[in-house]
C-alpha cells in the first residue's frame, strides 16, 4: 500500500511540481495571513492549475467566514477544504452544504482526552487531520514543526479516516508510520529550509523515507 502524502504550505511552481513528481497525493495551500506560508487565492489558483488532476488540491483555512471561503473556492477550485481552526461540527456541516466539497477537519492532539473531540465530527467531517497543539506563544494553529505522542492514536477507533500530521520529517516518518499504521500523512516544516521555504532535497528525502516505510509494511504484511 502506498501512503498518501500531503505536502502543505506550497508557494512556488517549482515546489508544487516537484511535490507531485515525487508522488504527493495532496497539495496544501495556506490561507492564513500570519503564516509564512500564506498565499493569495489567485496565486494559489495559478499554481494549482499546473497539477490539477494529478494530486488533490487542499485549501487550508482557519475559522474562515463565507466571504473568504467564496474567494478561495472561486480562485482555487479546491478538491478538499481543510478547516484548521475551531470550527464546530455545525460549521463543518454548513461549509459542506454551501460549497459541496469534502471537508478535512484538523484537530490538535496533546493528551488522551483530546481524542474525545473527534466523536462530534464523525459522520460530518470526511476525514480528520491530527496535528500537534501549537507550542506556547505560537500564532499558528498549524505548521509549527512539532509532533504529538503518536501512541495516543492506539486508542483511536479503527474506522476513523485521518491524516497524521505535526512535525513529520524524513528522520521520524518511519517510526510514525510503524507506530500508528497511518494511511495518510502530512508535512510542512519538515520539508523546509526556513519557515515557508520548501527545500527540494528535504522533500525528496521525505518521500524516500515514506517509500522505505511502505516497502517495510508490505514485507511485514506478506509475512502474516
Ligand atoms: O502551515 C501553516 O503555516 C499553517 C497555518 C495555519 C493553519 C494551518 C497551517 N498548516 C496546516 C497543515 O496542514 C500543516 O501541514 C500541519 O500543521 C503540519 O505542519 P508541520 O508540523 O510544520 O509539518
Amino acid at each position: 500500500m502506498k501512503t498518501d502524502v500531503k505536502i502543505c504550505g506550497l508557494k512556488t511552481a517549482e515546489a508544487v511540481e516537484r511535490a507531485v513528481a515525487l508522488g504527493a497525493s495532496h497539495t496544501g495551500f495556506i490561507f492564513f495571513p500570519k503564516s509564512p506560508r500564506n498565499i493569495e487565492p489567485d496565486d494559489a489558483g495559478r499554481l494549482a492549475a499546473r497539477i490539477r488532476g494529478r494530486a488533490k488540491i487542499v485549501a487550508v483555512t482557519v475559522d474562515a467566514g463565507n466571504d473568504d471561503l467564496d474567494e478561495i473556492v472561486s480562485a482555487l477550485n479546491p478538491d478538499i477544504l481543510q478547516l484548521h481552526g475551531s470550527e464546530s461540527p455545525e460549521r463543518v456541516l454548513t461549509v459542506k452544504a454551501v460549497y459541496g466539497l469534502p471537508v478535512m477537519k484538523a484537530l490538535s492532539i496533546r493528551e488522551a482526552s483530546d481524542l474525545d473531540r473527534i466523536g462530534p465530527y464523525v459522520g460530518i467531517a470526511d476525514r480528520f487531520l491530527f496535528d500537534a497543539k501549537p507550542p506556547a506563544g505560537s500564532e499558528l494553529p498549524g505548521g509549527n514543526g512539532v509532533s504529538f505522542d503518536w501512541r495516543l492514536l492506539d486508542a483511536l477507533d479503527g474506522g476513523v479516516d485521518y491524516m497524521l500530521s505535526g512535525g513529520l520529517n524524513a528522520s521520524n516518518i518511519g517510526e510514525a508510520l510503524a507506530l500508528t499504521g497511518a494511511r495518510a500523512i502530512d508535512t510542512s516544516s519538515g520539508v523546509e529550509s526556513a519557515p515557508g521555504v520548501k527545500d527540494l532535497e528535504l522533500m525528496e528525502a521525505f518521500f524516500d523515507a515514506v517509500r522505505r516505510a511502505d516497502d517495510e509494511r508490505a514485507r511485514a504484511g506478506s509475512k502474516t
